[in-house]
């Protein structure tokens, strides 16, 4: 069964009047990764800092694992590996001096770890190389590597694809698919770009403005976005024969409003108008539509960057 890793209940934190958090209100179970998508200013990064106890929220309560309560939520913290904002590297470290230090400081016996983690961020081969002489990417998988130290069951992940090029960008998306299907963590990961986070994530968090726009999973978003003749009509049942027997095809789907999603035929829309009109549907509608991710994206926040 799913356990709740993180449940908040109308989490509030304002900054000088501004809401940085408006009563965020979400729960993440094991085994997921949680995509928290919004612009830039939205409150993803205040939201990770108030679940890791960096700051606190003005109004609202939250569970780690279950727990609740100042003393709890201390304990259950252990649990939790983050990375925000900047990962704090020393430029002139090699990753495996940086992470010995950071496991000493944190009072962490195990000193395979280092070498364990190295390989498994994919920077075993980096050697006597200085993180001031790192790429980026090879910078967020140490710091990565360094939120990795305590063994957490729950990772957060503070925009690290950000400023990425597109090789760094996928192998930040698989490192974190790994860590997931691996070792069972949990990922939040916050990205200001849906296109650059999607089919990484299994869920989508939208956070506008402070607020939760919208919790989606990767499979409705790809319904949602995908190409389709939308059809209005008034007898969904009839339209759906007619396209069995006539259109000889199964792949619509009918939609609350009794509207259906016709998948095939995109460039033969004409042709369908024909043959349903033919056959005895008046069709309200008739248009080929699907968003592109990032059309979805402004849909769900209402708009402009402004809005
Ligand atoms: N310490 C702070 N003092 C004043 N305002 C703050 C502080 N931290 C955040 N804010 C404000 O709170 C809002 C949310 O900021 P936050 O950093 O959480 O957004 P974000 O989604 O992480 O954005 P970004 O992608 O730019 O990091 C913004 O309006 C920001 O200016």
């Amino acid at each position: 069964m799913d356990e709740c890793v993180l449940k908040t209940n109308n989490l509030t934190k304002t900054y000088r009047g501004v809401k940085a958090l408006d009563n965020v209100s979400i729960t993440l179970t094991t085994g997921k990764i949680y995509g928290l998508i919004g612009q830039n200013g939205a409150g993803k990064t205040t939201f990770m800092r108030v679940v890791s106890g960096l700051t606190f929220p003005d109004t609202g309560t939250f569970e780690l694992f279950g727990h609740t309560g100042d003393k709890s939520l201390q304990l259950e913290r252990k649990r939790i590996g983050c990375m925000i904002e900047y990962p704090g590297l020393v430029p002139n470290m090699t990753a495996k001096e940086f992470l010995r230090y950071r496991r000493l400081s944190r009072g962490i016996p195990d000193k395979e770890l280092e070498v364990e983690l190295l390989k498994r961020i994919g920077l075993a081969e980096t050697g006597k190389k200085k993180i001031k002489h790192f790429s980026l990417g090879m910078k967020q998988r140490l710091g990565i590597a360094n939120a990795l130290l305590g063994n957490p069951e729950f990772l957060m992940l503070d925009e690290p694809i950000n400023g990425l090029d597109p090789i760094g960008i996928v192998e930040i998306r698989s490192l974190i698919k790994k860590l997931c299907e691996e070792l069972n963590i949990t990922i939040l990961i916050s990205s200001h770009n849906l296109p650059e986070l999607y089919q990484t994530a299994t869920d989508y968090i939208i956070i506008h403005q402070g607020k939760i726009k919208q919790e989606i999973t990767l499979e409705a978003l790809e319904g949602q976005c995908k190409h389709h003749i939308h059809i209005g009509c008034n007898e969904p049942e009839k339209l759906v024969s007619i396209l069995e027997m006539k259109l000889h095809t199964k792949s619509y789907q009918v939609m609350p409003d009794k509207s259906v999603k016709l998948y095939d035929y995109l460039n033969k829309k004409e042709w369908v108008a024909q043959v349903i009109y033919e056959n005895g549907i008046i069709a309200t509608d008739l248009s080929v539509r699907g968003d592109t991710l990032e059309d979805y994206f402004v849909s769900v926040i209402g708009g402009g960057k402004d809005v």
